[in-house]
């Protein structure tokens, strides 16, 4: 009977570095005690490229077009019909797909994240809930800044420059408008209690609705 329900879709969008990978653990944290639970990140599915790095640094990674979005629709409906997935590893320092994937099981809760995966109608509508985590373009940036330089090997100058070419006017063309197609919106993500309490009532609810609980 488990086996033939349904798995839960919960896509978390958001700017960059708005909070949606915490608000992912969150909700992962939450439920991995009890349930059968997994993240898949949009950034996975960053496309191959053979330009040379000095040409793959130029590329516009905050555009729709750089996804492949085809593999991420087809990967996912393989998890949603129970079948297990081999997942490509992204390496920001390099701005290219690795050569290694990973295997993953199929789970009951799949919790996907990523800033443009509501830009996608088809990919839009295999989610349950959509979460819009929302924080200032201010914010975000000095979040970025910390984290690019720690952990993605970037000097100040390259995220600035990368911010103001492509981050910044991508965001306000493509990312933020999709919030409208959220069921949520969450002021300020990781930190916000209230709302990863909510969320994680829903995804119950539902989990106990399919008989999955
Ligand atoms: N509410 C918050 N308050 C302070 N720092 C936060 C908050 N949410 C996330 N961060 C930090 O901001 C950075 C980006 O957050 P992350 O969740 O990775 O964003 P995203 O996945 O949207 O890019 C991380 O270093 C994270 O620890
Ligand atoms: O090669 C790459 C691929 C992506 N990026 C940037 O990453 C963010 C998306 O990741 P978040 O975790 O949501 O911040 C996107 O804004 C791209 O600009 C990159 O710099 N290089």
């Amino acid at each position: 009977m488990t086996e033939l329900q349904k798995p839960i879709v919960i896509g978390i969008t958001g700017g960059s570095a708005s909070g949606k990978t915490t608000v992912a653990h969150a909700i992962f944290e939450h439920f991995s005690k009890n349930s059968s639970i997994m993240l898949l990140e949009q950034d996975s599915y960053y496309k191959a490229s053979d330009l040379p790095f000095a040409q793959r640094k130029l590329i516009n990674y905050d555009h729709p077009l750089a996804f492949d979005t085809e593999l991420l629709i087809s990967d996912l409906k393989k998890l949603l019909r129970r079948e297990s997935i081999d997942k490509p590893v992204y390496d920001y320092t390099i701005h290219n797909r690795s050569e290694e994937t990973v295997h993953v099981e199929p789970k009951d809760v799949i919790i996907l994240e990523g800033i443009l995966i509501l830009d996608d109608e088809e990919l839009r509508n295999l989610m349950d809930i959509k979460v819009f985590v929302d924080t200032d373009d201010d914010i975000r940036v000095i979040r970025r800044i910390q984290r690019d330089m720690i952990e993605r090997g970037r000097s100040l100058e390259n995220i600035i420059q990368q911010y103001r070419a492509t981050v910044k006017p991508m965001y306000h063309e493509f990312i933020e408008p999709t919030k409208r197609y959220a069921d949520l919106i969450v002021p300020e993500g990781g930190e916000n209690q209230v709302a990863i309490d909510l969320l994680a009532t829903k995804i119950q609810a539902i989990l106990n609705d399919r008989g999955l609980a």
